[in-house]
């Protein structure tokens, strides 16, 4: 088989038990696995929850917090107890562990969303296995992943991997949750996320975990969208991260394999980049933008919103103020309004782009019918 790169993203009940303790036997059942793929020459990058989980009772606190502060504490303690095993049981099989704790934040910032491309090929290229984890001692509240499904989402797309597996303590996704229902049936395959699917995922099976297979469904969705295909489910034993990618995994596939990824500085601009303000477009501007796959120019804008400066990011909408997609600008606000609705070579002096484009098609994603 060609050498693959796998994003392996495991849940806090697949790492510690119900009361805070992180299960050594859990570990070194992951980490074998780990080294197995390894072997076999496949790239793998681990985003590890379990931080607060494991961190809990060292600080008396008796169940998992729910209270901010109280996470973010536990989180600092329970990420170093964390790293502290997967590195005793990573490094005498050879392999060296390494902590990557990322924030919301890091994947606004262009230059740190690269920044941290560099580091991870660099590391992948030495042969070590990244462990991520959000930064959850210094997350802001309204900035968070809050579980890890969607961050491993988001990670996998970056790094254009071929998988994504979601490993928890459940075999797959089932058409209702099975630990309140025993008859509930499993799904092997499915295509695409349907909304009947995500209605009948529930929240949480276990008193560590967070996000429940809802969550999960939700961060299918959007590694699909990025062209990586998903794999949830279990398994025990150093094939088992082997076998799911010989399709014989305990768990359900979603989406087929070999799908196209989406560009990196796309998806940057689909999903991390904060915009700045908002362009309003006409008809013509709309359907040349979306439908010829033309760049935005000058003579197309009709209103624009907000303080922003060439080269920030903008929302683009149309008349009736749907979302058409997003992009980096060549004018600031100022001199947008100066030469909006004026053709190409009037609006030429003011942009920093040789052509006049407001937003050229390589800087430009679209987001209609994306919500
Ligand atoms: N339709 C469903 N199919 C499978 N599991 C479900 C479903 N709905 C809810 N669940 C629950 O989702 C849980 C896994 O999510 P979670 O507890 O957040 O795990 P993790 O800590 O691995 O992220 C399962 O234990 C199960 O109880
Ligand atoms: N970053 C958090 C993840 C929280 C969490 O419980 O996530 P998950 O088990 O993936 O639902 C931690 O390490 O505790």
């Amino acid at each position: 088989m060609k050498k693959q790169r796998i994003v392996v993203k495991i849940g806090s009940s697949s790492l510690t038990d119900d009361i805070g303790n992180i299960v050594d036997e859990k570990i070194a059942d992951h980490t074998s696995a780990i080294a197995a793929m390894k072997q076999q020459g496949h790239e793998v990058i681990v985003v590890s929850s379990g931080a607060v989980a494991a961190g809990f009772r060292a600080l008396g606190y008796p169940s998992r917090p729910k209270v901010m502060a109280a996470r973010q504490a536990s989180a600092a303690v329970g990420q170093s107890l964390l790293i502290q095993r997967y590195i005793s049981h990573l490094s005498p099989k050879g392999i060296t562990a390494a902590q990557m704790l990322l924030t919301k934040g890091d994947f606004y910032s262009k230059g740190r969303f690269q920044n941290f491309y560099t580091s991870m090929t660099e590391l992948l290229n030495r042969g070590a296995v990244p462990i991520i984890n959000e930064n959850d001692s210094i997350s802001i509240e309204e900035l968070t992943y809050g579980d890890n499904d969607m961050l491993s989402a988001l990670v996998s797309g970056f790094l254009q991997a071929d998988g994504l597996v979601i490993l928890t303590d459940i075999n797959g996704l089932y058409d209702s949750n099975p630990k309140t229902n025993p008859g509930a049936k499993r799904f092997n395959f499915v295509p695409i996320i349907s909304d009947e699917m995500l209605e009948a995922a529930g929240g949480s099976g276990s008193s560590v975990g967070t996000g429940g297979m809802k969550s999960k469904l939700l961060a299918a969705d959007k590694a699909q969208s990025l062209g990586v295909s998903v794999f949830i489910g279990n398994g025990f034993g150093e094939r088992k991260l082997l076998d799911i990618l010989e399709g014989k995994g305990d768990g359900t596939y979603i989406g087929a394999p070999m799908q196209q990824h989406m560009q990196r500085k796309k998806q940057w601009l689909a999903h991390h980049a904060k915009p700045s303000g908002m362009i309003a477009v006409d008809a013509g501007a709309e359907k040349a933008i979306l439908k010829g796959g033309k760049s935005l120019l000058p003579v197309g804008i009709i209103a624009v919103n907000g303080l922003f400066d060439a080269l920030d990011v903008v929302d683009v909408r149309n008349t009736n103020g749907d979302l058409l997609g997003r992009g980096q600008v060549f004018y600031s606000s100022i001199d947008l309004e100066k030469v909006k609705g004026l053709p190409g070579p009037e609006a030429k002096a003011y942009s920093i782009n040789e052509r006049a484009e407001v937003i050229h098609r390589d800087n430009w994603v679209t987001l209609k019918n994306k919500g």
